[in-house]
């Protein structure tokens, strides 16, 4: 209290003896007489007019500098304003570029926050010296002056660290993801990094999966990005393996697109046929590769790159040829001492080609069969391709073909592709599986 003046002190310390005061004798007295509604109604009342109440003014600048207080409370209030119902206008407005309607608090207007079981009432105000001068904007914060501590030292941090968490969350959804993919023109062995804007609109809810194995794959991925702690806590590195497995055009490559685009995490396409790695090079060229992102190394069963490591004779570099095992091992090595948040996804068409040292936990986590098109993936395909969102008479006929044919959702893509934007109930009666 070491500030307040005597007096302030004094009529606090009466205000609370005196509600303390009616309130218990209200109990004791009237809790046989009076009726419960009068009773809450008289506590409402003694709580209004007894309870003082505290006001705190949030300017825009702390001297020459942002008041954090106030940038956090605009952003932080529009999270309540829907639910506020004391708020009779609210500012709404959006640009071409974003998805969503973006609300703020108009000048004059009340905007109540609980927290814990504080009642908070924030308001904007506007002043102006004088009639040409520029207005004067600041939040006033009025609650129970009881609750003083409380609101400086709890409520604000966490106004604060809310504050944090929506800029985060903003950044990542406005994040441009990136596919990296190696420029093999250039003079160095194996490229460089090059990377162009990841636009493949490929999301887990457009891929024609099986449903279950669908949720599998998004809950990995979120139960992997929520354990950092755990992995530090055991020591282990923060990566996860991935084999996506199939025929082609089963949506290996849909899928890893439907990841990035999930986590926003970059793609780095590691062709390794394409070039020609010394040690260093390969070195060089994973540790070129940042945090929060997925490595890609397609079509692992095409062994011919992938041979025994073996020096080629005809050359004074030792461009070397790698096991895949041999590179994982260098990746791992890399990894643990540069490496967080890092998913590595393999894709082949034959897993039985693989050594099954490599397939073990920890080379490769989750195993993702990509299969033939199946009826759940079908009906998927026909809301993509033709918004067609109910039963068909033709899907009991359909799902008999499927179990009689394999077909590849790319190939029933490319079909209803082609059906797509005409007549499309008449488009779909004249799909044909064949
Ligand atoms: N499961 C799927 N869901 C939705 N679309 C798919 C699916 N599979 C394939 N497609 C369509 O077919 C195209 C090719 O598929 P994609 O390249 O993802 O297959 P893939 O299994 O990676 O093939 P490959 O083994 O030849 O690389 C995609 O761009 C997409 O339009």
């Amino acid at each position: 209290m070491a500030g307040y003046p005597q007096t302030m002190v004094s009529l606090k310390k009466m205000l609370t003896s005196l509600t303390t005061f009616f309130s218990t004798a209200f109990v004791n007295l009237g809790n046989e007489f009076i009726p419960p509604a009068v009773r809450s109604l008289f506590f409402i009342v003694v709580h209004y007019f007894f309870t003082p109440q505290f006001t705190l003014i949030i300017e825009e600048t702390a001297g020459l500098r942002n008041n954090q207080i106030y940038e956090a409370a605009t952003t932080y209030l529009r999270t309540k304003i829907s639910y506020s119902s004391k708020s009779k206008r609210i500012k709404v407005s959006k640009t071409n570029r974003q998805e969503k309607l973006s609300i703020d608090i108009v000048v004059g207007e009340v905007v109540i926050d609980h927290f814990e079981n504080i009642e908070l009432k924030w308001r904007l105000n506007s002043e102006k010296e004088k009639e040409d001068s520029d207005p004067h904007i600041y939040f006033t914060l009025a609650f129970d002056k009881i609750y003083e501590k409380d609101v400086l030292e709890s409520y604000f941090p966490y106004v604060v660290a809310r504050f944090e968490q929506i800029q985060k969350e903003e950044k990542e959804r406005m994040r441009t993801i990136k596919l990296y993919s190696r420029d093999c023109a250039r003079d160095r062995p194996g490229g460089e990094w090059v990377s162009i804007n990841l636009e493949h609109p490929a999301t887990f809810e457009k891929l024609a999966m099986d449903p279950a194995l669908k949720m599998k794959v998004k809950d990995d991925l979120d139960r992997f990005v929520r354990r950092k702690e755990l992995y530090k806590k055991v020591g282990k590195v923060w990566k996860r393996g991935y084999l996506l497995y199939g025929p082609p055009g089963t949506g290996k490559s849909s899928l890893i697109a439907a990841m990035a685009n999930y986590l926003k995490f970059n793609i780095y396409d590691l062709n390794l046929s394409g070039g020609r790695y010394s040690d260093a090079d390969l070195r060089r060229t994973l540790l070129s590769t940042s945090n929060r992102s997925i490595l890609v190394i397609e079509d692992i069963d095409c062994g011919a790159q992938l041979e025994d490591r073996e020096q080629e004779n005809n050359s004074d570099t030792p461009f070397i040829k790698f096991t895949l095992a041999g590179l994982l091992n260098m990746i791992d090595g890399l990894w643990s001492s540069s490496g967080d948040e890092r998913i590595i996804v393999f894709t082949t068409n034959h897993k039985d080609r693989l050594d099954p040292v490599l397939l073990r936990p920890g080379r490769m986590d989750v195993h993702v069969h990509m299969s033939y098109c199946t009826m759940d993936g079908l009906k998927i395909l026909a809301s993509n391709y033709l918004d067609f969102n109910c039963d068909h008479e033709l899907y009991g006929h359909i799902e008999g073909l499927l179990g009689n044919v394999e077909v590849t959702p790319a190939e029933i893509a490319e079909v209803l592709l082609k059906k797509g934007g005409t007549d499309r109930c008449c488009s779909w009666q004249t799909c044909r599986i064949s």
